[in-house]
């Protein structure tokens, strides 16, 4: 095995990675895709994956969609996969609230976010409001500063990417955060995330308007957090000596790796850059860094399966 910090760039290159490890844990935005547009060959190196006999765990900080929802979007890109191979900071979040903290029944969440938290706090049976209800995505009015204070019945604000943010939820969560026993959970706290061959801004920068107005300090649930590891062995058993976390951010995914004791494979294809993990002062690194994860599929293409 390499001893440092090795780029992946030739068929024995990839033979010899690929060989290395029986489980492939894969990030997805930056990684897979750019929203819903596959980076090239991303479809054939999974293929290929599953025709050597390896096995593929999805991993995503992404919470705008559920489980079910990635299914469905892998499979809209013929990428087969079932729902327990795949893990969200939606679901990491709904299963702490529901076995870590043990939230009460009579309590809601209210979520700053999309369906995929909605989704995944429904199938805890954790109720919530905000989220995408139409009613929260209204301009706030004369009678809403007025009206709005603190409710008991909010047990906590969970916030994550939230594409139709506004003053009015910003308003809602920050005085719901007032009561210091309301917890301040994020799904996650990526401050950017690359869609269309550009960056934009992530969930962290989103959740970073409640942590500034309050002065509170949220808990994460996502990578590089532990709460998604958990998860991810709660339902499924693998040998980490023979696993690979390939990510496209060193403060997510390559430390969410290390943090979980497993080899990682950064990809040039999303947010962090090959100057920064060449950089003298670069604090985290990956065990290994290719351009893109299709280059894996040249040992295919060649006939060198
Ligand atoms: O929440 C965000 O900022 C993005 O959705 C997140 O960064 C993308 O998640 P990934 O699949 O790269 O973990
Ligand atoms: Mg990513």
């Amino acid at each position: 095995m390499w001893t440092k910090l090795k780029k992946l760039q030739n068929v024995d290159d990839y033979n010899k990675f690929l060989d290395s490890f029986e489980t492939f844990l894969f990030d997805c935005d930056g990684v897979l895709w750019h929203g819903n547009t596959l980076l090239p060959r991303t479809r054939e190196t999974l293929d290929l994956l599953k025709k050597r006999g390896k096995r593929i765990i999805f991993v995503t900080n992404n919470s705008s969609k559920s489980r079910k929802s990635y299914k469905k979007k892998l499979e809209s890109h013929e990428i087969p996969a079932e729902e327990d191979e795949i893990f969200g900071s939606a679901y990491a979040a709904a299963v702490y609230l529901k076995q870590v903290v043990k939230f009460p029944s009579e309590q809601k969440v209210y979520v700053v976010g999309e369906e995929g938290i909605e989704a995944e706090l429904d199938a805890e049976g954790i109720a919530h409001c905000g989220g995408t209800d139409p009613n929260d995505r209204q301009p706030m009015t004369a009678e809403d500063f007025e009206t709005f204070d603190q409710d008991p019945s909010i047990g906590a604000v969970l916030c994550g990417i939230d594409f139709h943010f506004n003053y009015l939820k910003l308003c809602k969560a920050f005085t719901y955060l007032q009561n210091s026993k309301t917890l301040f959970l994020l799904t996650n706290d990526d401050s950017t995330y690359p869609s269309h061959g550009k960056k934009f801004p992530g969930a962290g920068s989103i959740s970073s308007s409640l942590t500034f107005s309050t002065g509170r300090t949220p808990k994460s649930l996502g990578k590089p957090y532990s709460t998604m590891m958990d998860c991810i062995e709660a339902k499924l058993k693998f040998d980490k000596e023979k696993a690979v976390f390939i990510g496209d951010r060193l403060d997510t995914d390559i430390l969410f790796a290390k943090n979980s004791n497993i080899k990682s494979l950064l990809v040039l294809t999303g947010v962090s850059t090959e100057r920064e993990i060449l950089a003298d002062d670069a604090k985290i690194l990956p065990d290994f860094y290719i351009n893109q994860i299709g280059d894996l599929y040249q040992v295919d293409d060649k006939g060198n399966v």
